[in-house]
């Protein structure tokens, strides 16, 4: 092919695919571009408390260094610059350029992208252009990243386009590896470890007909809570397990009792309103039961999270607050057990699939996500030593 490229179909599952674009989901913040997100090894993977997320992108990495090195017949010269999966929101677009194009940028050799949604299906617009054609999950473009391949995404118009880009260079001394390894600790902390066993009835695999039955009968209950066939037991377990998946989004959730009646007003940049008082004995059952339920002295009425604006009347009584990393969420629940629920299977599930789906479908889907990143962190404790060792992060299977 001239200007040297080349295309692979269904170089991944489209399985592998929503697993990269649900650790996107997870983990990604603002990217480098307009109206862009991106999920990278070294930032953030490396630097935050989602490593066992760093086990699919490794495991994919590899496999693509491979495959160029196949095509280009540059054995075993090549090594990751960079790795990242970025998400293109909607009027997102890169004008034509070639990879290299900034001096900061000349190590890198070759170009690689891999599609990880479909066009016309999850988004609108988005075509690359030089190979033109459809973006289709699974298809894996590499090229040379000099000046022979100019090349460009049009706006997307509609929904989130999700991929995952490589580049890979000659030069050993901009190799990503060493970078990413001394952010990473040689063993995984205790808390990782904390995720318990998740109960058999979240992942009744049926083997009969009649198992499959009930299974779709417990699945399309609005509220499982309310479902005859689980014991007290059951709801016990499932609720400690939700508000471990809080606390792997670190999120946290307390009640506090707001002891008066506020009247709508402005409020000043300064937090001067009174503090709430909050009495973690009269938080019910609920908050004694959750892993992430706040000491009375560390509960603060703002969160840090509101910087002034129209305060609502509030009523007398209980409320329940969600904050996630300082931020007070603004969502009320009426209960420890609601909130925790509602936030724990809604942060784990992808926005645009969330729809058409009874919320016990989505949160048993947020359980196996937990039970997938328990997995992964079991791995990654044993692949972690093997990797400082080595001084490169590689597809350790011990499993
Ligand atoms: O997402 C694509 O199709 C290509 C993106 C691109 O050209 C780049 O990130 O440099
Ligand atoms: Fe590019």
């Amino acid at each position: 092919m001239s200007g040297r490229r080349w295309v692979v179909e269904e170089f991944i599952s489209r399985a592998e695919c929503r697993e990269l674009i649900r650790v996107h989901r997870a983990s990604g913040v603002v990217g480098y571009r307009d109206r862009f997100s991106v999920t990278t090894l070294r930032e953030p993977l490396a630097r935050t408390s989602d490593w066992p997320l760093l086990l699919p992108f490794v495991r994919l990495r590899d496999r693509l260094r491979d495959a160029v090195e196949e095509r280009t017949g540059e054995h075993l010269a090549l090594f990751v610059e960079w790795t990242g999966l970025s998400c293109w929101h909607p009027h997102s677009s890169i004008p034509p350029h070639y990879d290299s194009n900034r001096p900061y940028l000349e190590q890198r050799h070759y170009s690689v992208v891999l599609y990880l949604n479909d066009a016309g299906t999850d988004f609108d617009g988005g075509t690359f252009q030089f190979f033109g054609d459809k973006v289709i999950a699974g298809r894996l473009l590499i090229f040379a990243s000099g000046p022979e391949n100019i090349h460009g995404v049009t706006p997307i118009t509609r929904g989130e386009r999700f991929t995952f880009t490589v580049w890979l260079t000659r030069d050993e001394a901009c190799w990503e590896d060493p970078k990413i390894l001394s952010h990473l600790p040689s063993t995984l902390p205790p808390s990782l470890a904390l995720t318990p066993d998740p109960p058999a009835f979240f992942f009744s695999r049926p083997s009969t007909a009649a198992d499959a039955d009930a299974d779709a009968a417990k699945r399309s209950c609005t509220d499982p809570y309310s479902t005859p066939a689980l014991s007290q037991g059951d709801h016990e377990a499932k609720f400690d397990l939700e508000a471990e998946v809080l606390k792997q989004l670190e999120m946290e959730v307390w009640t506090r009792r707001v002891g008066h009646v506020r009247q709508p007003r402005k409020r000043p940049r300064t937090t001067d309103h009174p503090a709430a008082h909050i009495d973690p004995n009269r938080a019910g059952d609920d908050y004694a039961a959750t892993p992430n339920a706040q000491h009375a002295e560390d509960a603060d009425d703002g969160g840090g999270g509101d910087d002034g604006g129209e305060e609502e009347e509030e009523e007398e009584g209980e409320v329940v607050v969600v904050r996630w990393r300082g931020r007070v969420v603004p969502l009320r629940f009426e209960s420890v057990r609601r909130a925790v629920e509602l936030v724990a299977f809604a942060a784990a599930t992808p926005n645009d699939a969330r729809d058409g789906h009874e919320e016990g479908w989505w949160r048993q889907r947020a359980v196996e996500w937990l039970d997938h990143r328990r997995q992964l962190a079991a791995q990654l404790r044993v692949a972690l030593p093997k990797w400082k060792d080595a001084g490169c992060l590689y597809d350790y299977q011990p499993f």
